[in-house]
């Protein structure tokens, strides 16, 4: 599995960042070198897209990501992989597919911005039901602007256009039903997929 890359995508509240946290735990005990990343990225200008979701909106806002992406891309992701690690990030360009848009962007545009991003060697989208996702959100203290944008159930819907745009461009995607599975379960189920590939 080694320099295999993985990214972890769904909406706000799904679990994506308990999902690769305990991901990143199986991988290990297996003896995996593993490289956790998030996006916006852990950097500068990651964090302070984190920390201006006011003031940048819309254009500004997916220039800003897809900016942060491709430097995430050359000084965290590639050399990471060059080195054979395992990388699992909590979010790509799904996220831009679908945040971008809640931010009234359409998806032709945010492409343009991302279309030289290498792809995933595999995408998870995470699922789960609005009611019990929004349950969730209901009891952070702090909620994002695109998050009050959206809703869980309109988030969800951009996901499947996500994954029906890029499947069209021959990206590797899997989804995961979390319904009926607990931490443990949904990570084994990635994991499951992984092995998967490792032997096509
Ligand atoms: N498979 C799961 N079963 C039950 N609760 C979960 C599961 N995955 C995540 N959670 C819980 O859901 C909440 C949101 O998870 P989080 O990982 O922060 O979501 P995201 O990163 O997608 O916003 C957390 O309280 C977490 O403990
Ligand atoms: C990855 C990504 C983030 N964002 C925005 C949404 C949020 O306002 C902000 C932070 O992302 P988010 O994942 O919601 O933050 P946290 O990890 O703190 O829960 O970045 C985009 O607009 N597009 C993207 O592609």
């Amino acid at each position: 599995m080694n320099g295999l890359f993985l990214a972890v995508e769904g909406p706000n509240g799904v679990g994506k960042t308990t999902t690769v946290t305990r991901l990143a735990e199986l991988l290990r005990q297996r003896g995996h070198t593993v490289h956790v990343t998030t996006e916006p990225s852990d950097t500068p200008l990651g964090r302070l897209i984190r920390s201006s979701e006011t003031a940048l909106t819309g254009r500004a806002m997916a220039l800003a990501v897809a900016a942060d992406r491709y430097a995430h891309i050359d000084t965290e992701i590639n050399p990471a992989l060059a080195d054979g690690k395992i990388v699992i990030s909590d979010r790509y360009v799904q996220s831009s597919l679908v945040l971008q848009r809640l931010d009234e962007l359409p998806l032709k545009e945010i492409w343009q911005y991302n279309a030289h991003v290498p792809p995933t060697s595999l995408s998870c989208y995470l699922r789960h039901s609005a009611h019990v996702i929004q349950q969730r959100l209901d009891q952070r203290q702090h909620h994002s602007r695109l998050e009050r944008a959206g809703s869980p159930a309109r988030e969800a819907a951009l996901y499947e256009d996500a994954y029906v745009f890029l499947a069209a461009r021959g990206w590797c995607q899997v989804w995961i039903d979390c319904r009926e599975l607990d931490v443990d379960g949904v990570a084994a189920r990635l994991l499951q997929h992984m092995e998967r590939l490792r032997t096509r």
